[in-house]
């Protein structure tokens, strides 16, 4: 019984697919019929049946009626049941264990479900069983299910609205649950809100009459500013991602609660000026140009996650100033470059894309000239970094003579040789292979005067990016001879899906293989970045952690275990760690951890500090002049 008189709110919160993922009698229905070979049409009859009662589509009392004479259960499947719904708790329910348990005298769970399964487990989790409104299980003397408790209002028609009215709560009520007979409290006047509870099921019927959809407990305990283990609600928080990244990635942000938008093309600035408004994380690959305009007009947005090693078509610079970390995957795909720039050098070099074009048009070319081996050529490699250096090791492997040009001083592998300019390089290489990044300067390294310099009849390979090679002056390297065979993989401008048609000069010519920037396109690779690059994002919204961020200071953090953790963001001029401990001084917060890292652009400051503080203070912290983006976690 309740014995709280002070005027006060009252929870009431609906026990199946809402405080639990399941429906209990359905479940009941899956563990007693193990076995029976219509297990499956008879647990389908019990979940239509559970749908149209929810639904509001049938008679409460009737549906529960013929759900318990199809059931066969008996005691022992009720224990089962007990041990699997221990399994279900919904997430948001485990994780919000501190406001069951604090507010368990307000909170009562009204349910048409069971006691016998039900008390168990929201008992466990600090609700009090005297708070528990269900029905119960007539057994017979085999412990056998053989009916409910008729006179328990819960088993009838309209029966949380005549259990409500009895207990004449001396408060505000709002309810939260999945089904229509939650809503029907709402309907009757004996509750003042009604929340639909979506985690894991959503029916329209009951969302389209809800004062609040509440796709968690979080989202819940948010609007209703009620203690919550999450500062702000993940449901709120929505990620984009655009270009069809690996289905992977969606999931662990899924998994997690995030509100996640997937679209399978890029967008162009303006389409994605629109979308990024409410946008806190942005997941993209190498279409998608994330410029200064799209930068500022996205308030909310605090990282961007590029699922691919090249970050240039991104604003670094805006992105830094904007307070927007930016994350990469720098070596997933590296291999599948390079077993790709690998085929394309050998099929070029022995001449099979000619062949193989004859023979679709009919020609037999049985000979072996301008057909080579690759042994003993000399691979010239444009930029030495991870591509670079993995397409040395191989070419060394396959018996070439590797040599590589870099802008940087780098290692040579095995027995690479460094060159001590482009031009060195280009006048001594079989093969010319681009390997360097998509930075600005990178416009048209090589080109006309490029080309010249180049041994007659070289192969030559782009897998980098369109820019760093002028295309009309390939064409016309490649129309004089001079370049015997080129594969190019990337373009100056790429369709943005795959229905735009690709237009380049490039088509049509003979010995050139064409591919629409596959290089990182593999399986292997794509399933790996996906993996990686949610996870490196997942850390920075969730403990602020910015290891392998590519535009913030490197920070690896601790856990969050008990505190507030600060997160601040400012432009990286003298004296603003005096002014943040100026302000705790001021306010006697006591400091648990602090980090600072900073880089050219910015000062990233992580304060973890005790829970309890005065109204104002964040505020403050907030309001220093230097400030780009402040974030609270706990
Ligand atoms: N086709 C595709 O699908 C893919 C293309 N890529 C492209 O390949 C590029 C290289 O990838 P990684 O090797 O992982 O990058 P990386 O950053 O490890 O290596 C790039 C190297 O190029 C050097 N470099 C830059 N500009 C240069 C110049 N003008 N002359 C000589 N050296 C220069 C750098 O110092 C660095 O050592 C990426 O930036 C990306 O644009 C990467 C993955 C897939
Ligand atoms: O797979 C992609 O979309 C882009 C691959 C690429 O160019 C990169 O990783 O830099």
């Amino acid at each position: 019984m309740l014995t709280n008189t002070i005027e006060q709110t009252y929870y009431v919160i609906d026990f199946d697919s809402t405080f639990t993922q399941v429906e209990g009698l359905d479940e009941l229905a899956n563990i007693a019929l193990a076995g029976n070979p219509n297990r499956e049409k008879v647990v389908q009859q019990i979940r239509d049946l559970t749908d149209a009662a929810m639904n509001g589509e049938l008679s409460f009392a009737e549906g529960l009626r013929q759900r318990i004479s199809l059931l066969q259960a008996n005691r022992s499947h009720v224990e089962a049941l007990v041990d699997f719904l221990r399994t279900k708790v919904s997430d948001s329910f485990a994780r919000n264990r501190a406001f069951l348990r604090d507010y368990s005298e307000a909170i009562l769970i009204v349910s048409s479900g069971f006691k016998e399964f039900i008390v168990p487990i929201v008992t466990e989790l600090g609700l009090k069983e005297e708070n528990v409104y269900a029905n119960t299980f007539r057994f017979d003397a085999d412990d056998n299910i053989i009916g409910v408790d008729d006179e328990n209002v819960l088993s009838q028609d309209k029966g949380k609205v005549k259990l409500l009215e009895s207990l004449a709560l001396p408060g505000d009520v709002c309810v939260i649950g999945d089904g229509y007979t939650d809503y029907e409290l709402r309907e009757a006047g004996v509750a003042s809100r009604f929340y639909a509870f979506t985690e894991n099921v959503e029916r329209t019927k009951v969302t389209s009459v809800a004062d609040h959809v509440v796709p968690s407990l979080d989202e819940f305990l948010f609007l209703n500013n009620l203690p919550r283990s999450q500062s702000y609600p993940k449901s709120r928080i929505k990620i984009l991602l655009l270009e069809n990244v690996h289905p992977v990635a969606r999931q662990a942000f899924e998994e997690q609660g995030f509100n996640v938008e997937f679209l399978k093309g890029a967008l162009d600035e303006d389409e994605l000026i629109e979308k990024i408004k409410d946008v806190t994380i942005l997941g993209i690959r190498s279409k998608t140009n994330v410029t200064r305009r799209v930068l500022e007009n996205a308030p909310r947005l605090i990282a961007i996650g590029a699922f691919c090693i090249g970050t240039n078509q991104i604003d670094l610079k805006a992105a830094t100033e904007k307070g927007v970390a930016v994350f990469n995957a720098p070596y997933s795909n590296t291999r599948s470059v390079v077993e790709l720039a690998v085929g394309e050098m050998i099929m070029l070099i022995r001449n099979v894309v000619t062949k193989s074009n004859g023979m679709h048009e009919g020609k037999w070319d049985k000979s072996a000239n301008n057909s080579f081996e690759v042994r003993g050529k000399k691979l010239g490699l444009v930029g030495y970094g991870h591509i670079g250096t993995q397409l040395s090791v191989i070419g060394e492997a396959l018996g070439m003579e590797v040599y590589f040009y870099d802008v940087v001083d780098k290692m040579p592998i095995g027995n690479a040789k460094k060159l001590k300019s482009l031009d060195d390089l280009l006048r001594i290489a079989d093969v010319v292979s681009m390997h360097i990044d998509g930075r600005k300067d990178n416009k048209n390294v090589i080109g006309k005067r490029e080309f010249e310099l180049m041994k007659d009849g070289v192969v030559f390979l782009n897998l980098a990016r369109g820019h760093v090679v002028e295309v009309e002056a390939l064409v016309e390297a490649l129309k004089s001879g001079k370049v015997w065979g080129a594969g190019v993989d990337v373009f100056p401008y790429e369709p943005k899906t795959n229905n735009e048609p690709f237009e380049s000069e490039l088509r049509g010519l003979p010995n050139v293989i064409l591919t629409p920037h596959i290089g990182g396109s593999t399986e292997e690779a794509q399933e790996g970045i996906g993996h990686y690059v949610p996870e490196r994002l997942l850390e920075y919204i969730n403990n602020g952690s910015t290891t392998g961020s590519v535009n913030f200071p490197e920070v690896q953090l601790p856990l969050l275990k008990g505190s507030h953790r600060l997160l601040h963001i400012h432009k990286n001029v003298p004296g603003i760690l005096a002014k943040l401990n100026n302000i705790f001084a001021k306010y006697n917060v006591n400091i648990t951890g602090q980090y600072l890292k900073t880089n050219e652009q910015i000062g990233y400051v992580i304060m973890d500090v005790e829970r309890s503080y005065e109204d104002g203070f964040i505020d403050e912290i907030k309001n220093v002049e230097e400030t780009i983006k402040f974030r609270m976690l706990y």
